[in-house]
């Protein structure tokens, strides 16, 4: 008797459904389904260990170590993003997990590793905001690196917070008035007062503070979160805390609501950022440049742009609205001086 018996199962067999639960999805051997694989955020990244925060069933939540599966490539996780997890997700001392999945990214804040390697990478994922810490004088602000952190912000969704630091050293009227026509919000604070106006714009929020140094940031972390122990003054920061690495940690406010500080972070080169994608962050230059030439750059060399002949036709706010536009779209251009 000719056919096959139950032995002669072919290759393909192998790789297919297996008997199991009804309306189970197939099983592969290529490629794991990973349904069973356990949710989880990165709250911190240090040489190529995760530490992710797992939910607990009693409403809690665990922070599991875990390494990046081989399986996702050269795709690199960080703080900030929402994975999945196989593996021993207890979060018992010595124990790993790994991580198999990397959902989609809401945000990206992305800046090149320094001023030798000219790529983009991602630093951070799926913050809402942007926090740029800034000294209004002492160390004095650098406007190169605002303009660069803004244009981060804009081209990677995240909306952009100035915070002036040290407001009693000086007045944050001139600071003010070079972002007016950005129309990004701005808070004024210093180390002796309260954070009342600063606190309602961070609760419920995920916010991603960056700062050059000295410029009080790990004050203001500090007495934003008071279990960070971040180190100030120019202490190091090794050793201190929870978290020791030096790259974005997530910190959780008392009233709800996320700070990622970013110790490491200390400035913005960019590389493969496009000026279209400054434009697709202002709604009414956007529109307004739609009647453009085709290839116009939007650059006060550009002759055509039809956005010149919109700030002329308007009030004054127009014109530094466009100028500050401009000067970001120069941003992106810039080499930086760290
Ligand atoms: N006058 C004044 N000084 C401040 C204020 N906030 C912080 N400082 C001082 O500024 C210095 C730098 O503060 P840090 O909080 O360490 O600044 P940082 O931005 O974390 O800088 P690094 O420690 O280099 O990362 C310290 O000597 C602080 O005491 C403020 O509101 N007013
Ligand atoms: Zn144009």
């Amino acid at each position: 008797m000719s056919g096959r018996t139950f032995d002669s199962r072919s290759d393909e067999d192998d790789v297919r459904v297996r008997p199991g639960r009804r309306g189970s999805r197939p099983r592969t051997r290529t490629r794991p389904s990973h349904d069973d694989a356990v949710p989880g955020l990165v709250v911190g990244v240090d040489r190529g260990r995760m530490t992710v925060r797992v939910e607990d069933p009693g409403g809690g939540h665990v922070e599991v170590t875990a390494m990046r599966a081989r399986e996702l490539g050269k795709h690199g996780v960080v703080t900030g993003d929402r994975v999945r997890l196989v593996g021993d997700t207890s979060g018992r001392t010595d124990t790993l997990a790994r991580i198999v999945v990397i959902e989609p990214r809401a945000t990206t804040l992305r800046r090149t590793a320094d001023d030798t390697d000219p790529t983009e990478r991602v630093v951070v994922a799926n913050a809402e905001q942007l926090v740029v810490v800034t000294a209004i004088t002492d160390p004095e602000p650098h406007v190169g690196f605002l303009d660069r952190c803004l244009v981060a912000a804009f081209s990677g969704g995240l909306t952009p917070l100035l915070c002036l630091t040290k407001a009693d050293l000086g007045s944050p009227d001139e600071l003010l008035a070079r972002y007016a026509g950005l129309e990004v919000e701005a808070i004024a604070v210093s180390r002796d007062t309260d954070l009342d106006e600063l606190q309602p714009r961070l609760d419920g929020r995920i916010s991603v503070f960056v700062g050059q140094s000295g410029v009080g940031k790990s004050t203001l972390v500090n007495r934003l979160v008071p279990d960070a122990y971040r180190a100030t003054g120019g202490v190091s920061k090794v050793g201190k805390g929870r978290h020791t690495s030096s790259s974005a940690v997530l910190l959780d406010l008392p009233g709800g609501g996320m700070v990622i500080d970013t110790p490491g972070i200390r400035s913005f080169g960019l590389a493969d950022t496009d000026p279209a994608d400054v434009l697709a962050a202002f709604d009414d230059l956007a529109a307004v440049a739609r009647d453009c030439p085709p290839l116009c750059a939007h650059t006060a060399e550009d002759p055509d742009c039809a956005l010149d002949d919109w700030a002329a036709e308007g009030p004054p706010a127009r014109g530094e609205r466009l100028a500050s536009f401009r000067r970001l779209v120069a941003a992106v251009t810039q080499t930086p001086n760290w």
